[in-house]
């Protein structure tokens, strides 16, 4: 609730900007007084944006209502997972792999939003995967959808308080990089967080120490040690090797896909693959202390020159996971097999 004050007091600051200005009458850099009233009308217009945008950007989810929501789940399944699994657009499929499930529409959870893409279920769903306890989001949130940033990455933290150490993140995503094809996987091993150098970021607003600390650092966002045993398991599962990449994912707000020039430039940064998710969910998982790792399934190639035909399209995104649902499913299923080894090695020591 303060929050929302301190956030206001902000936009407030810049709101009288103009007021100070308008009183004098004098001329500032030769400017006439209309010419100062459109600048001060048009300032006022902005800081008005920038208070009702600070609203959709500011926290989401105090530790009291995710404590709720954990609490409500926890009451109604046995099952205690270790590792928080969330399945991209077409990849729902890693969901129906658990067994002895427990599953929760996401409408009938307290203080839950609802999915509205095509392709993400609105379901968690709890049960076992490898023998380890997982609780898998069939469908994902996405700043497009009308949500904060915190408001799409609230479920991590219900993930963690319900007991989750590792988050699994998984998206479907345009390749910039042109060495790579349509139906590759890529392990992410870093990203770039477009968003938050525009100031959003789902950790936006007071710090609460119960979920982690105030600055974070990121260097080591997505676990090395993940992201090996995603690599040795491609020399044992048939057919994975040979699509398995590894590069930078960047997330765009979307819901529209890249002009040609923005794709150019975000080659131009280091960029591999292109999604409009995953960031924010990997900075909240990291803030409460979650190891981390997370892939891309590419399902179009980004559009990078004018004389190519434009042909994304959510639905055969959609299709592509389906096409690819074994190999993937293994991949999800060996690294989620080495937490409960981890776990065990845990025990003994
Ligand atoms: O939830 P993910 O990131 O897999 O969804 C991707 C990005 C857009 O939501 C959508 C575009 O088709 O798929
Ligand atoms: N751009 C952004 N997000 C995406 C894409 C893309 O090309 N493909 C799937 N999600």
């Amino acid at each position: 609730m303060n929050r929302a004050a301190t956030v206001n007091e902000v936009s407030n600051g810049q709101q009288q900007q103009p007021n100070k200005t308008k009183p004098s009458g004098k001329r500032i850099n030769g400017l006439s007084s209309s010419v100062q009233d459109i600048a001060g009308l048009l300032l006022f217009c902005f800081s008005c944006f920038l208070s009702l945008t600070n609203t959709n950007l500011a926290s989401y989810g105090s530790f009291e209502m995710v404590q709720e929501i954990a609490t409500y789940l926890l009451d109604r399944t046995r099952i205690r997972p270790q590792c928080g699994i969330i399945c991209g657009s077409g990849l729902g499929c890693l969901a129906e792999q658990l067994t002895d499930v427990d599953s929760f529409d996401y409408e009938t959870i307290p203080h839950f939003p609802v999915s509205t893409v095509p392709g993400h279920v609105g379901r968690l769903v709890f049960g076992y995967l490898a023998g380890v306890p997982v609780l898998c989001m069939q469908g994902r949130f996405h700043y497009y959808e009308g949500y904060s940033l915190a408001k799409c990455s609230m479920p991590v933290r219900v993930m963690r308080l319900v007991g989750c150490t590792h988050l699994i993140a998984t998206n479907a995503a345009g390749a910039i990089n042109n060495n790579f094809h349509v139906g590759d996987i890529m392990l992410i091993k870093d990203h770039i967080n477009l968003m938050g150098f525009a100031g959003n970021c789902p950790l936006l607003g007071p710090n609460d120490d119960r979920f982690g600390p105030r600055f974070l650092g990121m260097a080591k966002a997505y676990d090395p040690g993940m992201l090996q045993v995603a690599k040795d398991t491609a020399k044992h599962v048939p057919g994975l090797g040979s699509i398995l990449r590894e590069g930078v994912y960047c997330c765009v707000g979307g819901p529209n896909f890249e002009t040609v020039a923005e794709g150019r430039l975000l080659s131009l940064l280091g960029v591999d693959a292109i999604g409009m998710s995953t960031v924010h969910e990997i900075i909240t998982a990291r803030h409460c202390g979650m190891t981390c790792f997370a892939f891309s399934l590419i399902t179009n190639m980004c559009t990078m020159s004018y004389e190519e035909e434009e042909e994304h399209c959510h639905e055969t995104f959609v299709d592509v996971g389906r096409q690819l649902e074994g190999r993937i499913c293994e991949l999800v299923t060996r690294v989620v097999g080495t937490i409960r080894s981890e776990a065990n090695g845990r025990k003994k020591e």
